[in-house]
C-alpha cells in the first residue's frame, strides 16, 4: 500500500510517455521548448513497464497514459498490452488531444485500453486553431468518433478561457451530451509556460452560464476523482475540475511519472526524484524505496488557492497534466 504523511492512499499513476506534442496549446506549451529531452534520456517501454509493475504490486489500481501527446510516441499499443497482460483488472486510460485517434483507436482498444479522455476546447474551427496554434478541429472530431466506435469510454476535457471560448460553454455541453460523453470543464491552471495574458473562467462562472439554460443538480464526487459532478434531469453527468479550491487536494490519490523517469508528487510543484538509474540497474529495492519516499512526501496542496496564489513553474506537457 502507498500512503502519504496525510494518510492519503495513492492508487492512481499517471505516466507521461513523451513531452513532445503535435499541438502548441497556449495554456500548456505556448512555444516549442528550446530543446527536447534527447531520446536516449527517455525510459523505454520496457523500463516504464518495469516501474509500472512495481507500482501495481504496491497498490496502483489505475494507470493513465498522457504526455505531451502520448499518441505521437510510436507503438503505444505495445505498452498498453504489456500492462494489460500483467494486470487485466488495472484500469488503463489515455489522455489525448485526439488528433491521431482516427487511425489508432481500434488498435489501442484491442491492446487493453478502457477509457480515453479527449481535450476539446472549441467547436469553432478558428477558435480552436487560435488555442492549439494549429488547424485541428476536423481531425479531433473524427478522433472522438473513432474512439466511440471502437467501444472506448470517452470523456471530454475543456479548458475555458475568458474572451476566447467562454461563449462555447453551452455548445460544448450539447456536443458532449449528444455523444454520451461526460464533459469536464477545467479551470485554467496558471503556469509559466503558458501565454501570459490568458485568464481562465472559474467553475462558479461556468456553472452560472450553464444554469441559465440547463437544469441540473450537484451530485456526490467520485472518491479520489478531481471533478465535482452534476446531473441533469435525464441523467446526463458532467463535471468541473477546480484546482483553485484546496478540498480538491485533500483526497488526492495520484502520482506522476515523467517520460524521463522522474517521479512527481504533485502537478504544481517542481519536486521530483528519478527512478531511472534504479530501473536501469534492475534494482527493485531501490526503486521501491524511491517510490515510498516520493509518496510519503507528497505535497499537501497546490498554491493556486485564493489566499496563497502563485503561478506554477512546472510544465504541464512534461508532467502529463
Ligand atoms: N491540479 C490538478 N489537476 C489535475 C489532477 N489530475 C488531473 N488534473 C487535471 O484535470 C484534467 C483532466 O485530467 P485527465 O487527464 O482527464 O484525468 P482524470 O480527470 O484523472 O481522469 P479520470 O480517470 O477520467 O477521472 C487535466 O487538465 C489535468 O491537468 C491533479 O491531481 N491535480
Ligand atoms: C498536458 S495534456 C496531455 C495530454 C494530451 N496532450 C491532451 O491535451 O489531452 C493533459 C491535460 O492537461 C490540460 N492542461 C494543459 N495545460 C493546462 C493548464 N494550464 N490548465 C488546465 N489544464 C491544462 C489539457 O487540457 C489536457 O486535458
Ligand atoms: S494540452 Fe496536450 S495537446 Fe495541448 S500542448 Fe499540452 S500536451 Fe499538447
Ligand atoms: S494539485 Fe497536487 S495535491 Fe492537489 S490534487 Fe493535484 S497533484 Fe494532488
Amino acid at each position: 500500500m502507498l500512503v502519504d504523511r496525510f494518510k492519503r492512499h495513492v492508487t492512481y499513476l499517471r505516466v507521461s510517455v513523451t513531452e513532445r506534442c503535435n499541438f502548441r496549446c497556449r495554456y500548456c506549451m505556448a512555444e516549442k521548448p528550446f530543446s527536447w529531452v534527447p531520446k536516449e534520456n527517455l525510459l523505454s517501454y520496457e523500463e516504464l513497464f518495469a516501474f509500472i509493475k512495481i507500482g501495481i504490486d504496491n497498490g496502483i489500481q489505475k494507470i493513465r497514459l498522457t504526455g505531451g501527446e502520448p499518441t505521437t510516441r510510436e507503438n503505444l499499443d505495445e505498452l498498453i498490452a504489456m500492462i494489460h497482460s500483467y494486470a487485466p483488472d488495472v484500469d488503463i486510460g489515455l489522455t489525448t488531444n485526439g488528433y491521431l485517434l482516427p487511425s489508432l483507436a481500434h488498435k489501442l482498444k484491442k491492446a487493453g485500453l478502457r477509457r480515453v479522455n479527449i481535450s476539446l476546447d472549441s467547436l469553432d474551427r478558428n477558435t480552436l486553431h487560435y488555442i492549439a496554434q494549429k488547424d485541428v478541429l476536423p481531425e479531433i472530431l473524427q478522433g472522438i468518433e473513432a474512439a466511440v466506435e471502437a467501444g472506448l469510454s470517452v470523456k471530454i476535457n475543456s479548458v475555458i478561457l475568458r474572451n476566447i471560448n467562454e461563449n462555447e460553454v453551452v455548445s460544448l455541453f450539447n456536443y458532449a451530451q449528444s455523444i454520451h460523453a461526460q464533459i469536464r470543464y477545467i479551470e485554467y491552471m496558471e503556469n509559466s509556460h503558458a501565454t501570459n495574458t490568458l485568464q481562465g473562467l472559474r467553475s462558479d462562472e461556468i456553472i452560472d452560464i450553464l444554469g441559465k439554460s440547463i437544469p441540473f443538480i450537484p451530485i456526490e464526487k467520485e472518491l479520489g476523482g478531481p471533478a465535482n459532478l452534476y446531473e441533469t434531469a435525464d441523467g446526463y453527468r458532467f463535471g468541473t475540475i477546480e484546482p483553485h479550491r484546496h478540498d480538491f487536494c485533500s483526497t488526492c490519490d495520484r502520482l506522476r511519472l515523467s517520460a524521463e523517469g522522474d517521479l512527481i508528487g504533485c502537478l504544481y510543484f517542481e519536486g521530483a526524484k528519478s527512478i531511472k538509474e534504479a530501473i536501469r540497474e534492475g534494482n527493485d529495492a531501490e526503486t521501491k524505496a524511491i517510490l515510498n519516499d516520493v509518496v510519503y512526501n507528497k505535497p499537501e496542496k497546490n498554491m493556486w488557492g485564493v489566499e496563497n496564489f502563485e503561478v506554477s513553474s512546472r510544465a504541464f506537457y512534461r508532467t502529463g497534466g
